[in-house]
């Protein structure tokens, strides 16, 4: 009997993907006995409007600081939430298959995007999302939403906002995507580098438990967020960039399409690029998505964008 303790945060989200995991987990290794160890982070604390945070990675440090300090032997993140940039000593033991990695648009009375009324009250803190409605919609206000997925929900229906948008991956996981009115297509509305993949962290020295952790990878998915997050990378993006990036591996196609764009106007600048990709060749999809950065810095509006 093997047991390891595996690190989470406590909102539904969290413990649900975190669950799902250990589970399937279970069922490679059966001999395997997993307890789960909730960690508060200063992003379940804090009230702070999220584009506007200090600290890079604020859902993360206190997972990976108990995990450093062996307080826990694994941790679960939603990969969106981390920084693009490898720490050291921990290492990526696993991607998942990734969930659906579109938005979902939810509205009081259903009402499709499109169709709100001037002046309706849209609920985001995501820049890459108030960018985009500022696109589509620059009739509608924007305003700042915090609080878990769930808490979000019961603001729009309470009439706190009028729509807001959330991940359909969250809301799949957590079983409350009868609430959306709208799916964005990933080509339209590019989703967050990574949104609806998982990250499974180790310790770099723990090889065991990485291989133990690693049946669970899935080497499509590891190519794919690979390159979206390459684009991060190369442009040193923060969380105050509104930036997409949406890669897809079809009969050895491999595209990926990113949108750059100015929050405060919705002003935005694409590029897409394609190759013809195997599934083990996840560093040449990384450098594309370097390419992809190096384009969007050259581009106009690169000058007007916010980077931290
Ligand atoms: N930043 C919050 C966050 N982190 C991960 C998800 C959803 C699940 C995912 O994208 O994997 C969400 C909520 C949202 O954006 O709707």
């Amino acid at each position: 009997m093997t047991k390891l303790r595996v690190g989470t945060r406590g909102s539904l989200l969290a413990l649900t993907q975190t669950r799902l995991f250990t589970s399937l987990l279970c069922l490679k290794h059966p001999d395997l006995q997993i307890d789960e160890v909730l960690i508060q982070t200063q992003g379940d604390i804090s009230t702070e409007p999220l584009n506007q945070a200090k600290t890079p990675g604020l859902f993360v440090s206190a997972l990976r600081d108990a995990l450093l300090s062996h307080e826990v032997d694994f941790i679960v993140h939603s990969l969106k939430d981390l920084p693009a940039q490898p720490f050291p000593g921990i290492d990526t033991a696993c991607i998942p298959l990734r969930e659906d990695s579109r938005d979902g648009f939810v509205s009081r009375g259903n009402i499709p995007l499109m169709q709100l009324p001037a002046g309706a009250v849209i609920g985001t803190s995501s820049p890459r999302r108030t960018a985009r409605i500022r696109q589509l919609r620059p009739d509608l206000t924007v305003m700042s939403i915090r609080g878990n997925i769930d808490t979000r929900i019961a603001k729009v229906e309470r009439g706190e906002f009028d729509a807001t948008l959330l991940a359909m991956a969250g809301l799949k996981r957590i079983g409350r995507a009868d609430v959306v009115c709208e799916i964005f297509d990933n080509t339209d509305f590019i989703p967050a580098a990574g949104q609806g993949a998982l990250s499974i962290e180790c310790r770099s020295e723990d090889s065991e438990i990485r291989e133990l952790l690693a049946v669970l990878n899935d080497e499509e998915t590891r190519l794919l967020v690979s390159a979206e997050r390459h684009v991060l990378v190369g442009l040193d993006a923060g969380c105050a960039t509104a930036i997409g990036a949406w890669a897809s591996l079809d009969q050895g196609t491999f595209t990926l399409r990113a949108e750059l764009s100015v929050e405060s106007t919705g002003e935005s600048q694409r590029v897409e690029l394609s190759a013809e990709l195997g599934l083990d060749e996840c560093l040449r999809a990384s450098e594309l998505g370097l390419e992809i950065a190096s384009r969007l810095k050259a581009s106009p509006i690169a000058e007007r964008v916010a980077w931290k």
